[in-house]
């Protein structure tokens, strides 16, 4: 069936790759009593780009926000069920499992571009110090590998210290791709990070997310169905919290299984 991607046991390979994090019966409840996320099972594959897909308020954030728990912001949001990451299997929902430590093994990227009015260095640096790094030398490094690997570097070596919110809108968005990228994460999640951007500072930001899945496994949310079909391997499709169905990109968007997914791809939904 299409959703061998929502069975596979944990951890196993599928579709060529090894699984980075196993979501078995994931519910989540807002404060307010929504049930946002209902019974989602399905595993993320390493090293690939992974886009959820689907019509406004289907859960496509909610769900994004589990991976590096930012709902324990709030008081009164419930998970169940687990998202269990690999190799270490870890269950990054449990209480046992430090949401800082957390954030720092998943990073994440906003619609907006967020960067901490502070200079360009700080806002890089300021994950390693969180993690007590106290070496100049090896902060140093880490800032200019993240700035190389987010595409930046070149454009920014000459004013390390001056303020990051001077930057123009794409350099922002790769500054907090940077930020994300300083701490080493094994995954990083996109929430719309171009829906903000010109087409020319899309296509960059796209560009990078191609590159960088070398480096890290890959979870985005996007409207744009052409930027899911352009940069992911692989796409879900979101409907009132839950998946119905998931597979490789190619094949949710020329052959899906559901009349549902092929009404949403089409533009056809509702
Ligand atoms: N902080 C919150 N408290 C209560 N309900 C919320 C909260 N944030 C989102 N919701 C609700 O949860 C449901 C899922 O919202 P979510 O933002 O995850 O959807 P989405 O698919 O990402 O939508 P969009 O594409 O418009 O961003 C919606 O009904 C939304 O109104």
């Amino acid at each position: 069936m299409q959703n061998s991607l929502l069975k596979s046991k944990a951890g196993q390979a599928a579709g060529g790759a090894r699984s980075k994090a196993s979501v078995s019966n994931l519910n989540f409840h807002y404060q307010t009593g929504l049930h946002a996320v209902k019974n989602l099972s399905m595993e993320v594959l390493e090293h690939r780009v992974t886009a959820l897909i689907g019509p406004s308020g289907c859960g496509k954030s909610t769900f994004l926000r589990c991976f590096n728990r930012m709902h324990d912001l709030y008081p009164g949001n419930r998970y169940a069920g687990e998202i269990v990451l690999h190799p270490d299997n870890t269950n990054l929902l449990s209480d046992e499992v430090d949401p800082i430590e957390v954030r720092m093994r998943i990073g994440m990227v906003f619609q907006k571009s967020n960067p901490f009015p502070k200079s360009i260095f700080e806002n890089i640096s300021y994950g390693l110090r969180i993690r007590g790094e106290k070496d100049r030398n090896v902060i140093e490094e880490k800032v200019e590998q993240a700035l190389r690997d987010a595409s930046l570097w070149t454009e920014v070596k000459d004013r390390l210290h001056s303020l990051a919110n001077n930057l123009s809108g794409g350099q922002q968005q790769r500054l907090c791709i940077a930020r994300a990228l300083a701490t080493d994460p094994e995954i990083i999640l996109f929430d719309e990070p171009t829906s903000a951007l010109d087409p020319i500072a899309t296509a960059g930001i796209e560009e990078l997310i191609s590159q960088l899945k070398e480096k890290v496994t890959i979870l985005i949310v996007t409207h744009n169905m052409q930027q899911a079909a352009r940069i992911s391997d692989y796409t879900a499709y979101m409907y009132l919290g839950e998946v119905v169905e998931y597979g490789e990109t190619d094949q949710i968007f020329t052959t899906p299984v559901h009349e549902a997914t092929q009404n949403y791809v089409t533009g056809r939904f509702g």
